[in-house]
């Protein structure tokens, strides 16, 4: 089919939000491009190399953890989880793929975009350069990892989460640059897989997003599993030898050198912006290189929208997805979603076991002014969780002490990543502690300690 130059709507980038919102485009009768730069990253990036491809891997670990067996056990499992994750994200990418190329509406251009001025846009492609002129430009280019100006790592045994996924073979040692989402899934995965594992954070905090609390039982509970932390670590260099890689450290003033088999660098994700030519379109972004918008997802230029990483602060999967509400919300419909509408947003890192919250740390609570009542469920006060075969290390509430209104739920716990939506609702509802304590759940689960839990708060 012959394509025109000339489309309703250019969408640049196939991450979480362009798939979905291109049909909504498409079926509401208006022509659609969306220009993805990489022919391995029709899905984006969760499909191809981030969210499905790791959690494949952190199952597969916690997996071989109960398996156990000596590391070239271990090490064969890790290389058949690879190449299976490696045939999943083919499968997967080219369903992502069908989806908007067998759409009639819609064409899939693969190419770079950048912004002409406004309404133009210039796509490179492997035939050349073509001009698109778009009355509406959604960006959905997502992020690329931060690296710290450390020299050597583009070393031969430096990575990226990216680059990581790729590799086959086991490292018997590896030392992971940030303590972060990514950092800490990959650590735990590492530990379930044998690897013996060290943790560099440059902040002495250590998961400043979470709870205090979870915050220390997470540390104590990595820390029995074998991987070691080096918090108010300056990473001075990392040496890349034929055997293995050096990284040489500063913690207090104290150097160290420590060799392993691979470096992880995993210090936060800026938004992929770079090629874009923002200014060219009047598109503004703050000092984090982050894209300016309004509640409704409308960048500072009229009729360009922005969704995801490129354009938010919180960098996960289903923030993007719900960008498209967001802008679909605008575009299509009344314009009554919005950010401000959106509600409280659920997180996840998905160690083992995982750690997930929604809402507010006691610590943010007391900031915020709130009278704060918190409760605690221990490993000993859930006794009938590891009967079931699962793991419940902490759970923690925190309640605003004057309406019983529920501030923040806090899960270190197996199922923790489900039960946190749940979570979400009550809390979108305004939820007191005696909705938690009075809900019926199924009987015997982990989430039915939630009842447990509110039961006790201030007690
Ligand atoms: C290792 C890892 C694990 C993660 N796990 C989770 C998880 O479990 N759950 C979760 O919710 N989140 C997770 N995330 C975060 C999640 O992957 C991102 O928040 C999400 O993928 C962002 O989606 P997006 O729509 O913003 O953009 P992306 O999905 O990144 O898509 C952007 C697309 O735009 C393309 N592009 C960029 N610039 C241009 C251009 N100029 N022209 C054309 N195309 C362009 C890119 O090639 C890419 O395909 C993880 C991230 C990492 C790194
Ligand atoms: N489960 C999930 O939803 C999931 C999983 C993976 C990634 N993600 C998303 O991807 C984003 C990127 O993940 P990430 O782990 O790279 O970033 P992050 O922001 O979560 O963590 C980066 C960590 O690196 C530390 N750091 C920065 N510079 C450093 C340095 N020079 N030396 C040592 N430590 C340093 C930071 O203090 C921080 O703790 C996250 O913000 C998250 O939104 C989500």
């Amino acid at each position: 089919m012959e394509h025109s130059n000339q489309v309703d709507a250019a969408i640049i980038g196939y991450g979480a939000a362009a798939k979905p919102l291109a049909v909504a485009l498409a079926d509401a009768g208006q022509t659609v491009a969306v220009i993805e730069r990489s022919h391995k990253m029709y899905g984006g990036a969760c499909v191809n190399t981030a969210c499905l491809p790791s959690k494949m891997l952190v199952h597969a670990a916690e997996v071989s953890a109960f398996e156990g067996g000596e590391f070239p056990a271990r090490a064969e499992r890790f290389q058949a989880a690879v190449n299976l994750k490696n045939q999943a994200t083919s499968r997967l990418r080219e369903r992502n793929y069908r989806v908007l190329a067998d759409h009639p509406g819609v064409e899939v251009i693969d190419g770079e975009a950048s912004f002409i001025d406004t309404t133009h846009l210039r796509v490179r492609t492997d035939e050349g350069e073509r001009t698109l002129e778009a009355t509406r430009t959604f960006i959905d280019t997502g992020s690329e990892p931060k690296l710290p100006p450390i020299p050597g790592l583009d070393g031969s045994r430096v990575y990226t989460s990216e680059s990581l996924l790729d590799v086959e073979v086991l490292p018997e040692t590896a030392i992971i640059i940030g303590a972060g989402y990514v950092g800490l899934e990959f650590a735990s995965l590492f530990a379930d897989f044998g690897v013996d594992v060290t943790v560099m954070q440059s902040g002495t905090d250590f998961l400043p997003r979470e709870d205090a609390e979870v915050a220390r039982v997470v540390r104590a509970n990595f820390e029995q599993r074998g991987i070691h932390f080096m918090l108010g670590a300056n990473v001075k260099a990392v040496e890349d030898d034929v055997a293995e890689a050096l990284v040489v450290v500063d913690v207090d003033g104290k150097e160290s050198r420590l060799t392993c088999d691979l470096v992880l660098v995993a210090t936060g994700r800026r938004a992929a912006v770079d090629h874009l030519n923002l200014e060219a379109a009047g598109v503004r972004t703050d000092e984090r290189g982050t894209i300016v918008t309004d509640e409704h997802l409308r960048t500072t230029a009229p009729n360009i929208w922005a969704m995801g990483d490129a354009a938010e602060a919180q960098q996960f999967t289903y923030v993007s997805y719900d960008g498209y509400r967001i802008v679909a919300s605008d575009v299509l419909g009344d314009g009554s979603y919005t950010l401000a509408t959106r509600g409280a947003v659920p997180s996840c890192i998905f160690a083992d076991p995982p750690i997930a919250h929604v809402g507010l740390t006691e610590k943010e609570a007391r900031d915020q002014g709130f009278e704060v009542a918190t409760a605690t469920l221990t490993a000993d006060d859930m006794p009938k969780v590891p009967l079931l075969g699962k793991e419940a290390l902490l759970m923690k509430a925190v309640v605003d002490a004057s309406t019983d209104r529920v501030l923040g739920v806090h899960l270190y716990c197996t199922g923790a990543p489900e039960i946190v939506n749940l979570a979400k609702r009550f809390l979108d509802d305004n939820a007191t502690a005696a909705d938690f304590r009075d809900a019926v759940f199924t009987h015997p689960t982990v989430t039915e300690e939630l009842n447990n839990l509110f039961a006790s708060v201030g007690k």
